[in-house]
């Protein structure tokens, strides 16, 4: 069989509810802003799912989406439509007092400002504890194990040695992984990391990105790095891409062991397709064959054909009429 189908999709979203059981499951995410009567459509149904226990990146570039969903995702910002539920929270339909409970003891955030994660006058120590304290009111811990647990955190993120300074007496990287300990103080089922690595260099960066697969590995917080640095697909078994408020493709990491014994990463990437079979195409996969305004498809026994569209001049006319469909194909018995 074999079609033509616009690049450009401008159909209504359709509902999109993804599986069961994420932590992390948002349908046909929509996030309209609007601006001096100018709409700007910075999600445009996206659909995301992330297990339990998992740890997964989202990148894209500059524009594409990935603080407004991270924003939406803290319960900082609603979405326009679509469905966001968060560890079994519905982030649409939340009331007051359970965002915050959300804000405090679901989620903990790391955010790409050193500034917005720690309380400069505090040290590494009393910053950990904060957050232990803020919820002690319904907690079971003890003073005596909350310090046990700062301590316990700022090994584990292995900042022991800055426990007693301020942040101001530590480098970027030591401050990142002191807000990592921060975000998981009070255990949360959902770690959000927004650009944690934007103000580091590369050598910190990659250690600040361990952190959180430690952590990740450690206590089994289901985590979501969001960032522009393509990078991060090496430390995550998991890549999202994002494109025009829109998942589009996603890299799926493995090690695999050879004939020789060798462990080896295999990378492959995949179409995100939704559940009424959009697709992005790649960009670099549009731009090799010049595909633009339209294609010509064939659905063959086990892949489908996607091939730029031949001019109008060279495409035969299709035969219509009362055997036909609107796309000129032969109707069979059951159509008639
Ligand atoms: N409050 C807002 N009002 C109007 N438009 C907004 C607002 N926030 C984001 N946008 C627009 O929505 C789109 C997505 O923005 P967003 O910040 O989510 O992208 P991003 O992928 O995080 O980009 P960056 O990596 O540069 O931070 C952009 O076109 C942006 O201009």
């Amino acid at each position: 069989m074999s079609t033509t189908i616009e690049l450009t999709d401008g159909g209504a979203p359709v509902s999109a509810v993804p599986a069961e059981g994420g932590e992390i499951r948002c349908g046909d995410l929509v996030r309209i802003f609007a601006t001096d009567g100018v709409e700007v459509q910075a999600l445009q149904g996206l659909t995301l799912s992330v297990d339990p226990g998992e740890i997964v990146a989202v990148v894209g570039a500059s524009g594409s989406g990935k603080s407004t969903l991270l924003t939406i995702l803290s319960g900082l910002d609603t979405p326009t439509g679509g469905s966001a539920v968060v560890a079994g929270t519905d982030l649409l339909t939340m009331g007051h007092a359970e965002r915050v409970r959300y804000q405090r003891s679901t989620v903990g955030f790391v955010w790409q400002q050193t500034s917005r994660n720690l309380l400069p006058y505090l040290t590494a120590s009393e910053n950990v504890r904060l957050p232990l304290e803020l919820a002690s009111r319904g907690s079971s811990l003890s003073r005596r194990d909350r310090a046990r647990r700062v301590e316990a955190l700022l090994e584990l993120l292995e900042v022991g040695h800055v426990a007693g300074r301020r942040p101001g007496e530590m480098s970027g990287g030591e401050q990142q992984r002191t807000a990592i300990a921060v975000a998981v103080a009070n255990s949360p089922r959902v770690l959000l990391a927004d650009e944690p690595t934007g103000e580091l260099d590369e050598a910190t960066s990659v250690e600040v990105l361990e952190a959180l697969r430690g952590v990740n590995r450690e206590t089994g917080v289901t985590t979501l790095i969001v960032t522009h640095d393509p990078t991060v697909s090496e430390h995550v078994a998991r890549t999202i891409q994002i494109r025009d408020g829109r998942t589009s493709t996603e890299t799926l990491r493995r090690t695999e062991t050879d004939e020789h014994g060798e462990a080896r990463h295999v990378s492959e990437e995949f179409a995100v397709v939704d559940r009424v079979g959009r697709l992005q195409l790649p960009q670099d996969f549009v731009h090799a064959l010049d595909l633009r305004d339209r294609v010509r498809l064939a659905l063959e026994p086990d892949h489908v054909g996607v091939w730029p569209a031949a001019p109008q001049s060279l495409v035969e006319p299709v035969e219509t009429g009362p055997g036909t469909d609107e796309l000129g194909r032969r109707k069979t018995e059951e159509d008639r």
